[in-house]
C-alpha cells in the first residue's frame, strides 16, 4: 500500500454520525453502524493523491486516543448532531484540545449532521415521506423537529477555533465555506464536505513536497575517501 499523501480526521461525540458520513461518502450507502472502537481509516484517491480519512470513536473511554489520530492531520472534521446542542459544546470542550498534534496549517471543517431529522431538512430538498410499516428502513425519514443548533452557532465556533489556533481569518478559508450541514442518511452535502476538503488539501501536499529537503545524493560527484594505511580497517 502506498503511503498516504495527506490525512483527514473525523472527530466528535458518540452517535453524531461520523462513521455514517464516511460510509455514505466511500460506499454510497447508509448501513447500520455500531459504535466505533478505537479508530479506522479509508484511503481515498483524489486526482493523483492518496488521502487517508480517519474515523475515530466518540465514546469517552477512547478519548485518550484522539490526539494520536490527529497527529500530522491536514484537516479535521469536527462533527456534531444538529438536534443535540451538547454535541456542539463538546467539540470545544473535549475535542478541540486533541487537535494540537495536527499539522500547523491544519484546516477545520465543522459539520452538523442528521439535518434530515429537522423541519429545515425539508427545505434542503429531502422530501421523502414518513416511514410506513412496509417502507424500506433506508427510504424513510423520522418525524421532523425544529433544528436545535443553528448554522450560525457553528460559524461562531469556527471563529473561536481560529482564535485558539492564533490564525488570521484572512489566511484561512471563510467560515461559510467550512461549516456544513449534512445528512449521512440522505447524502445531503456529504460529497460537498469531503470534496471541498480534498481540494483544499491538495495545495498543502504540493507545498509540503516543495519544502521537503531532497534526500537524493549525486554519487557521481563523490570522490572515494583517501586511504592512509592500505589494508587497515581500524
Ligand atoms: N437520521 C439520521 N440518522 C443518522 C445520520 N447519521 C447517523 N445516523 C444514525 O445515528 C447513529 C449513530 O451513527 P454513527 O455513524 O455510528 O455515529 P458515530 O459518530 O460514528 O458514533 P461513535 O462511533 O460512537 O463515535 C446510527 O444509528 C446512525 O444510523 C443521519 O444523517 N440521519
Ligand atoms: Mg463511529
Amino acid at each position: 500500500m502506498r503511503k498516504p499523501d495527506s490525512k483527514i480526521v473525523l472527530l466528535g461525540d458518540m452517535n453524531v454520525g461520523k462513521t455514517s458520513l464516511l460510509q455514505r461518502y466511500m460506499e454510497r450507502r447508509f448501513p447500520d453502524t455500531v459504535s466505533t472502537v478505537g479508530g479506522a481509516f479509508y484511503l481515498k484517491q483524489w486526482r493523483s493523491y492518496n488521502i487517508s480519512i480517519w474515523d475515530t470513536a466518540g465514546r469517552e473511554q477512547f478519548h485518550g486516543l484522539g490526539s494520536m489520530y490527529c497527529r500530522g492531520a491536514a484537516a479535521i472534521i469536527l462533527t456534531y448532531d444538529v438536534n443535540h446542542p451538547q454535541s456542539l459544546v463538546e467539540l470545544e470542550d473535549r475535542f478541540l484540545g486533541l487537535t494540537d498534534t495536527a499539522s500547523k496549517d491544519c484546516l477545520f471543517a465543522i459539520v452538523g449532521n442528521k439535518v434530515d431529522l429537522t423541519e429545515e431538512g425539508a427545505l434542503a430538498g429531502q422530501e421523502k415521506e414518513k416511514c410506513s410499516p412496509d417502507t424500506d428502513a433506508g427510504d424513510c425519514v423520522s418525524p421532523r423537529v425544529p433544528k436545535q443548533v443553528q448554522l450560525e452557532d457553528a460559524v461562531a465556533l469556527y471563529k473561536k477555533i481560529l482564535k485558539y489556533k492564533m490564525l488570521d481569518e484572512q489566511d484561512v478559508p471563510a467560515a461559510e465555506q467550512m461549516c456544513f450541514e449534512t445528512s449521512a442518511k440522505t447524502g445531503y452535502n456529504v460529497d460537498l464536505l469531503f470534496e471541498t476538503l480534498f481540494d483544499l488539501v491538495v495545495p498543502m501536499i504540493l507545498q509540503q513536497r516543495a519544502e521537503r529537503p531532497s534526500h537524493t545524493v549525486d554519487i557521481s560527484s563523490q570522490k572515494p575517501p583517501k586511504r592512509t594505511r592500505p589494508g587497515c580497517c581500524a
